[in-house]
């Protein structure tokens, strides 16, 4: 293959060691005749900046090795351009990895990366800040910030949080317009879906098609607290679309008012922004390696 390829490790994404992924890649690269640089983020946001040096040095693949938050600081220096994203799934929770059935074994993952073609696929902004995956508002962008300033990582610090917080939680007030018709609602979290999954195989929005142009809008009212296993399942069968206490709507061009400033999250990753939202898609925008 006649192409630069640079590989950007985040060597603190997910729970796996990488010590060995230099080595598997370059192996590998060699077997494939293709020529590879390896770099690694030292710091939150160095992803992003990597990208416009290796962009402005003519690679052509850069091949994101780490979870959605890596994948975003990548793919958002990426959008519009020609240069491909391709994936090692070293993430926790992986959502695009897996939403795009990239495997999750490392050797299967550098071949996919190294050998497989690309295609065009939709990304979306947030109040214009990239997101690939998922964004939202409500619940779990409350618990995804109390996460990040816990200081600790861990699904039992999240569960603890995710438990704690829960119990005191009430729906709050917004006024969603999707392409013009406005919709009132009071609900747990609302999640703007570009890719199907959270990560983990936890669907909040099955039917969602990286490549159909549209936003699937997922508004959750909070359901009892018995019915958290049920809704949990639910996700998991993708089946959350069933689930009385959601409703899907979809669409290209979303507004959603709400009564203050508050938290939000993109790709997993946790923020605070203002009480308007502006969520758009950008259709056909991102080349990806799958
Ligand atoms: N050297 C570093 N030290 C500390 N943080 C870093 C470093 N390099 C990157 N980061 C930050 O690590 C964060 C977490 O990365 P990432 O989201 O890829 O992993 P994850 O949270 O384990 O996976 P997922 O998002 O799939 O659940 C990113 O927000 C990124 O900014």
């Amino acid at each position: 293959m006649n192409k630069k390829v640079a590989f950007i490790i985040n060597p603190i994404s997910g729970a796996k060691d990488k010590a060995k992924l230099p080595d598997i890649i370059n192996s590998t690269a060699i077997e494939k005749n293709v020529q590879v640089d390896i770099f690694h983020t030292a710091r939150p946001n160095h992803a992003s900046e990597l990208v416009r040096e290796l962009v402005a040095n003519s690679y052509s693949r850069i091949v994101a090795v780490g979870g959605d938050g890596t994948i975003n600081e990548i793919a958002r220096e990426l959008v519009g351009k020609d240069v491909e994203l391709a994936i090692i799934p070293q993430g926790s929770g992986n959502g695009l990895a897996r939403h795009l059935g990239i495997p999750l074994a490392v050797q299967k993952a550098v071949n996919v990366a190294l050998c497989n073609s690309s295609e065009l696929i939709d990304t979306a902004t947030i109040n214009n800040v990239p997101f690939f995956c998922t964004a939202g508002v409500g619940f779990d962008a409350l618990i995804g910030n109390r996460f990040a300033e816990s200081g600790s990582r861990g699904f039992s610090t999240y569960a603890t949080i995710a438990t704690k917080e829960f119990l005191n939680y009430k729906s709050k007030e917004y006024s969603i317009t999707i392409d013009g018709i406005v919709y009132n609602r009071s609900a747990f979290l609302i999640t703007i879906a570009n890719a199907s999954q959270y990560g983990n195989n936890a669907y909040i929005a099955p039917q969602a098609d990286l490549q159909d142009g549209i936003l699937d809008v997922v508004i959750v009212a909070k359901p009892p607290l018995i019915f958290g296993p049920l809704f949990a399942a639910r996700m998991f069968l993708k089946k959350i679309e069933t689930s009385q206490y959601v409703e899907v709507l979809k669409g290209k061009s979303i507004k959603i008012k709400r009564n203050e400033e508050d938290y939000v999250h993109f790709d997993g990753e946790p923020g605070k922004m203002g009480k308007e939202l502006k969520l758009s898609i950008l259709p056909s925008s991102l080349r990806v390696v799958f």
